[in-house]
């Protein structure tokens, strides 16, 4: 599953109907395209469109190059910083007619709010320069573009809003999307994933996936466990595309702690994505991975002398030591959760009934928990493998709940379910005869008080009478007949 194309990618709007929602943008937008496509130019020649991220910016602008058969031309945040690529793009644009069988041409700068007021002033004479020389629509996409060094960009540009999708409009879609993947998913969970990533679909529908391959279903009580709250500025996957598309070392600081993840967890997720996103380079990965050593030296350093004056070097190392690991520009990969965050969720409930029995046998048998977990648990997996009848007559003995009896049964499971039936039905007609027995007044009064501990153990009877003497200290015993388990065991 791992190498599956990435969701965003695969369901990336074809047409601009399917673009979801944007009513208003696609309103101006596409007036303005057919008014160049019909040979002339409108007042402003360039479009800047804005708006929250994952909203369908830049699908919109694909969904109108594929309807109106257009050729795009595509000019990315990183490149930018070179001159002399949006010189390239500008005689492009100015002058070049397209092969057919397409119509025309567009121009993408896409994320023009990535340059920087310190540095970049060059650039935006270009582009402006670029939009002046244009004969074919140039658009341009923002998240934020008020910066006041964005002005001159503003004033050229056709200036066109982006919301955030409603959820009204985003859960059919994002449902469409588990129909044709076959993901079994609930409509809690995917209102959630909504809630928590503001209307951003492109971190809707990663969420979706890396739930979705990890645990085939997409479940309310999965997706609590896996997203965190994000009260802070960033997503962990808008953290990452601010890390790895940062050109400063200000923009990659500022990306990993506008991110509300633990330094652990921030760790995993840069961790996890290093490889995906630089792997197709091994200078640039090799970069990336050694300043996610350092980070991780200065961490444990941290943590084990709690030398908490570090911690400006973790985040050094972190952000712009991954950030500018790069050299060159590598297209967003397939991000993914943290492998570790997935174990960890997909033995959440196995760890839970663990606990649970540890607590019941360390009670039971007077030890330590640890001591459950290293030794009685073992062994008792051990019995349910080799001898099931036995474990039921365990089981039922030390009272384990059925989950407890799954997870230390695994394939012997319904076997040992069918005996404990059958000895719960033993014991409870044994219960019966002795109860009109003693209404006939034939059996004596105290072995009656302990009928479930001796036909637990089934045969053993000599039990009741052994611990006839001990009454409190019998009662905090489990139903192995006041023996503890081990001896339990080794007695039989
Ligand atoms: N309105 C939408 N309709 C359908 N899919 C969408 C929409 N918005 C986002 N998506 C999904 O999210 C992915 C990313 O969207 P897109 O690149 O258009 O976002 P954007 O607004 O340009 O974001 P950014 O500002 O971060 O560049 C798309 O491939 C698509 O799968």
């Amino acid at each position: 599953m791992g190498n599956k194309l990435p969701w965003i990618i695969k369901y990336r709007p074809k047409s601009i109907e399917e673009v979801v929602d944007q009513e208003k943008a696609k309103e101006v937008l596409i007036p303005w395209i057919q008014k160049w496509l019909q040979g002339s130019i409108p007042d402003k020649k360039a479009a800047l469109l804005w708006g929250p991220p994952g909203t369908g910016k830049t699908s919109l602008v694909e969904a109108i190059a594929n309807e109106y058969n257009l050729e795009k031309i595509e000019l990315n945040a990183s490149d930018f910083r070179r001159k002399s690529d949006i010189e390239r793009i500008a005689i492009v644009a100015a002058t070049k007619k397209p092969l057919p069988p397409k119509r025309g041409r567009i121009v993408l700068l896409d994320e023009v709010d990535g340059l920087s007021p310190r540095g970049d002033e060059g650039a935006i004479t270009a582009i402006l320069e670029l939009v002046k020389k244009a004969r074919n629509p140039v658009i341009m996409t923002a998240n934020d573009p008020w910066g006041q060094h964005l002005r001159p960009l503003r004033d050229v540009c056709l200036l066109v809003e982006f919301k955030r999708i409603p959820k009204t409009k985003a859960l059919p879609y994002l449902m469409k999307i588990c129909e044709a993947e076959g993901i079994f998913c609930e409509k809690e969970a995917l209102s959630y994933i909504w809630e928590k990533n503001r209307g951003d679909l492109r971190a809707c529908i990663n969420d979706m996936q890396s739930i979705a391959e990890a645990f085939g279903k997409i479940t309310l009580e999965l997706v609590k466990t896996m997203i965190v709250e994000r009260d802070r500025e960033l997503t962990p996957w808008e953290m990452l595309q601010a890390l790895f598309y940062a050109k400063y070392a200000w923009q990659a600081k500022k990306a990993i702690t506008s991110v509300d993840l633990d330094y652990d967890t921030l760790f995993l997720w840069i961790a996890e994505n290093v490889p995906r996103q630089y792997g197709d380079d091994p200078e640039d990965l090799w970069r990336g991975v050694e300043a996610l050593s350092r980070a991780d030296v200065y961490y444990g350093r941290i943590k084990r002398k709690l030398q908490w004056n570090l911690l400006p070097y973790f985040f050094e190392a972190l952000g712009p030591g991954v950030a500018l690991a790069k050299e060159k520009y590598h297209r967003r990969a397939k991000w993914s959760y943290p492998e570790k965050l997935v174990l960890l969720a997909r033995t959440k409930e196995e760890r839970r009934i663990r606990e649970e029995l540890a607590s019941l046998l360390s009670r039971t048998e007077h030890v330590s928990k640890n001591y459950v977990k290293a030794e009685l648990i073992p062994l008792l997996k051990f019995i349910a493998e080799k001898n099931p009848s036995y474990f039921a007559k365990l089981a039922l003995g030390l009272r384990l709940t059925d989950e407890m009896i799954k997870y230390l049964s695994r394939k012997n499971y319904k076997l040992i379910i069918e005996y404990k039936e059958k000895l719960l039905k033993e014991l409870e007609e044994t219960t019966k005869s002795r109860k009109s027995q003693e209404t006939r007044g034939k059996v004596d009064e105290s072995e009656s008080k302990t009928p479930l501990k001796e036909t637990a153990s089934g045969e053993r009877k000599e039990t009741g009478k052994e611990s006839k003497g001990k009454k409190s200290d019998k009662s905090k015993k489990s139903k192995t007949g006041g023996l503890s388990l081990l001896d339990f065991i080794r007695k039989d």
